[in-house]
């Protein structure tokens, strides 16, 4: 469903992504892991249009998409929950969910937004700021399922947050991808979340992907060697 292929991506003249090569088939879970600074981020936004690659191709659902802006990879059902969610901390959480639906005035927030999330209805008219970090979580990937994407891009969803609110968004998650079957990319440096929730693991060292394969084939050696600090 989505493929990159020897994918490279500069800041200046910073060699960040070196040929990466990664593949996320329908209806899987895949984590990209490795240590802080590897370029996980990066390749998200690379995914999403928000960075420039230098040269490579990225198919999506068997359309090359490396040279669509963001709005309409978002269009053809690439959701992305960015590193630190990015909600509008003045807009209430009502006016987040829209924002993916601005100049479709005949649409609404999906119910479903609200089954998963009940809190956002909660607290449907407090400003995004009032909440805290995990309902901010929530909010982000509330978002992100609004125009009710075929693949989920998720960065670090469960960073600084408290465990409870950790475990609450591992079950949507999970629930999303194998009773819905929503496509994730998750990017994930906890292991434990990883193990429960991923499929496939693709590992991120200086900007190459070292190695890959099933979630059950992720080694103590592969840990050790691209994960601990
Ligand atoms: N806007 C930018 N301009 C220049 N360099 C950048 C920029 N953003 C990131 N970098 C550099 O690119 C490299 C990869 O960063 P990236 O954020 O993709 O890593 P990461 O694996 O996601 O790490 P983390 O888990 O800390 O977010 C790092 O060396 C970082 O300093």
């Amino acid at each position: 469903m989505l493929e990159i292929k020897g994918l490279n991506q500069y800041y200046g003249g910073s060699h960040i992504l070196k040929g990466v090569d990664l593949a996320v088939e329908q209806g899987t879970c895949a984590c990209l892991m490795g240590r802080n600074g590897m370029g996980k981020t990066t390749l998200l936004k690379c995914l999403m249009g928000l960075v420039p690659i230098a040269d490579g191709s990225i198919t999506f659902q068997g359309r090359e998409i490396s040279r669509l802006r963001p709005q309409q990879r978002a269009r053809m059902g690439i959701g992305y929950v960015p590193q630190g969610r990015e909600i509008f901390p003045q807009l209430t959480v009502e006016e987040n969910l829209r924002v993916p639906l601005a100049g479709k005035r005949s649409r609404g927030i999906p119910e479903r937004i609200f089954e998963l999330f009940p809190v956002l209805k909660e607290m449907a008219r407090r400003r995004g700021g009032d909440l805290s970090g995990g309902q901010q979580q929530q909010l982000a990937i509330g978002r992100a399922l609004v125009l009710q994407p075929e693949i989920l891009l998720l960065d670090e969803p469960n960073e600084g947050i408290q465990p409870n609110i950790v475990r609450q968004i591992g079950e949507v998650i999970r629930m999303l991808n194998r009773e819905e079957g929503l496509t994730i990319l998750l990017v994930e440096q906890k292991l434990p979340f990883a193990r429960a929730t991923g499929d496939h693991f693709t590992l991120l060292n200086n900007g190459r992907a070292v190695a890959s394969g099933a979630m059950s084939q992720l080694s103590d050696e592969l840990i050790q060697e691209h994960m601990t600090v």
